[in-house]
């Protein structure tokens, strides 16, 4: 029993280790179930939204079938459209091609035509150029039979120091900005507007009108023929007028700065009048070989009406150097002032004594010009012209200018001023008849005159208004000298003002008179620019008669330049 219930036990464990390993197998089964059975939920849920696509998919297949039908009936008409239109394109590109033939042919016909035309505008324009020459030749003829005084105007560019420099707006302004024009190389246009009074253009003819932007090589251009005059024996004089600021100094010696050194060393370009005038005068000199090299330089100021030497020499050993001297008149036959000259041999030399000489020039600030001159400068060339003794050339009586020859250069400014302080020519022997004289002279004057100002706007006081009142009175004189003369007076009064006394022979002399009028573009200027105008215009009517010539009849030299 025993046994049998040991071998029951054995058996009862071996099924209970079945037991549970088939209850192992039933849990294993049962989450194999649950895995298949959540798989299958998944299957169903992956069917049933595979149908809805696929029913979705079958109604877009039938929306797109249904455009691809509509899209084909459409590109049909398209092509069908883009055939006839391409039909029409290439009828109306065959169309152009034959009127772009028809074109390029009547192109042809205008081109041979624009070129026959501009050949013929170019022939009209030199034909005008050439006309236009001979009309200012002959004008210039003219004026030089009348003894006309030829005037220039320059119109000075807007500058840092004008009011209207910065402001675009105030430029073009009528009433506050650039009013004076050069309409066209002979004539200035000014528009003179007043608040409530309607614009009046006035119009000025000059001999030649400078626009702002011309450079001094243009202004010396016209000045260059009056050098080749010079040498021909004729007295020159170049003056430059107009108000203080408007241009004057630099005409006539260039950009000026307070280092005088730098007249030599400017550009070429921006030099003045004087500085070039002093090169030409020596490049014409060498030329001309029978020329004598030298020529006579004095400088003089006119400051509150008082002659100034200003290469007077100090002779004190205390104070060795330059001096500016006060020059009373000699009086003589004529009145004269004898102002210090000295020679010079090339144009640096006479740079040299002009820098000296604008070291002693009286300057002094104002409102309007910052470097204002205060007198009137005068440089006088003197030239002796060679010439044979018995060549008259001269239709003026001006012989008793003449002077010999063969004197060392000290002698020669000396014995010049006891001459001149005479009236007799310069180393005459009482025996000696001036038919025999072997040179005479010709005179270059370069006038830098001071500005006409008008104390309200330049603000001087003191000692610069006794200035300013002194050049407005000189400058006033001269025009009164201008006025007596186109008025053809029988007194002329040069003797009002020591300016007009100085300049007595150039202007109601023979000399060859040019007046350089610089004039202000701006409106605040207008008044100062239509007197110097007004100054211009009637020089420009003085008739003084034939300019006269000094030295040998014209056929006995070498052509030069008609002036
Ligand atoms: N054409 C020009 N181009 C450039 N700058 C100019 C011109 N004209 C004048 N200026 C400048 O204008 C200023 C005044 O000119 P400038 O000294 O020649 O006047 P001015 O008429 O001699 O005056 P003032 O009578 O008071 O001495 C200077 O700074 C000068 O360099």
């Amino acid at each position: 029993k025993e046994e049998r219930i040991v071998e029951l036990e054995a058996e009862n464990a071996i099924l209970h280790l079945k037991l549970a390993e088939y209850q192992e197998m039933v849990r294993k089964r049962c989450d194999e179930a649950a895995r298949v059975s959540a798989l299958c939920t998944k299957q169903q849920c992956l069917q049933r939204g595979m149908h809805a696509a696929s029913v979705q998919l079958y109604h877009t297949i039938q929306k797109l079938k249904k455009e691809v039908r509509e899209l084909r009936s459409s590109s049909l008409v398209l092509v069908r459209d883009f055939q006839a239109q391409f039909q029409d394109w290439v009828s109306e590109i065959v169309t152009a091609a034959h009127s772009t033939q028809l074109c390029s042919k009547a192109l042809q016909a205008c081109q041979s035509r624009a070129a026959h035309l501009e050949q013929s505008l170019q022939e009209v324009s030199t034909r005008y150029l050439l006309e236009k020459q001979t009309r200012r030749a002959l004008h210039n003829s003219l004026v030089e039979l009348k003894g006309n005084i030829r005037v220039h105007c320059r119109i000075r560019p807007l500058l840092p120091f004008d009011h209207e420099f910065d402001d675009p707006a105030l430029q073009n302004s009528p009433l506050s900005g650039k009013v004076v024009h050069a309409l066209d190389d002979e004539t200035v246009l000014v528009k003179c507007s007043r608040p409530g009074h309607p614009l009046v253009n006035k119009t000025y003819t000059f001999e030649r009108v400078y626009g702002p932007a011309e450079p001094q090589d243009a202004v010396f251009a016209d000045v260059r023929p009056l050098l080749t005059s010079l040498l021909d024996g004729y007295n020159v004089c170049i003056m430059a007028y107009g108000q203080t600021g408007s241009g004057k100094s630099y005409t006539m010696l260039g950009p000026q700065s307070k280092n005088h050194e730098a007249l030599l060393l400017e550009t070429r370009g921006d030099l003045g009048v004087i500085p070039k005038a002093a090169e030409e005068l020596f490049r014409l000199i060498s030329e001309n070989p029978p020329q004598s090299p030298e020529v006579e330089v004095s400088i003089v100021e006119v400051y509150n009406n008082e002659v100034f030497d200003l290469l007077a020499k100090d002779i004190s050993p205390a104070v060795p150097g330059a001096k500016r001297d006060v020059i009373a008149a000699k009086e003589g036959k004529k009145e004269l002032f004898l102002p210090t000259s000295e020679l010079v041999n090339s144009a640096a030399e006479f740079m040299r004594l002009v820098e000296a000489g604008l070291q002693l020039r009286v300057k002094h600030p104002t409102l309007v010009h910052a470097d204002s001159s205060r007198s009137h400068l005068i440089i006088t060339v003197t030239l002796p012209m060679a010439t044979s003794p018995d060549s008259s050339g001269c239709p003026s009586d001006h012989t008793l200018d003449s002077m010999p020859t063969c004197h060392s250069p000290r002698r020669m400014v000396r014995e010049k001023q006891r001459a001149s302080s005479l009236d007799l020519p310069l180393g005459a022997g009482p025996g000696d008849s001036l038919a025999h004289l072997q040179q005479v002279r010709a005179r270059l004057q370069l006038v830098d005159l001071a500005g006409s100002e008008c104390a309200g706007m330049s603000g001087v006081t003191g000692p610069a208004l006794r200035e300013a009142s002194w050049i407005n009175r000189s400058l006033a004189a001269l025009g009164d000298v201008l006025g007596a003369l186109w008025e053809g007076r029988g007194h002329i009064p040069y003797r009002n003002s020591k300016l007009t006394h100085l300049l007595q022979d150039a202007i109601g002399g023979d000399a060859k008179l040019l007046v350089v009028l610089c004039v202000s573009p701006c409106q605040e200027h207008l008044v100062a620019t239509l007197q110097s105008l007004s100054f211009g215009a009637r020089a420009r009517q003085v008739q003084r008669g034939c300019v006269g010539r000094r030295g040998p009849p014209a056929a006995r030299r070498r052509p030069r330049r008609p002036d």
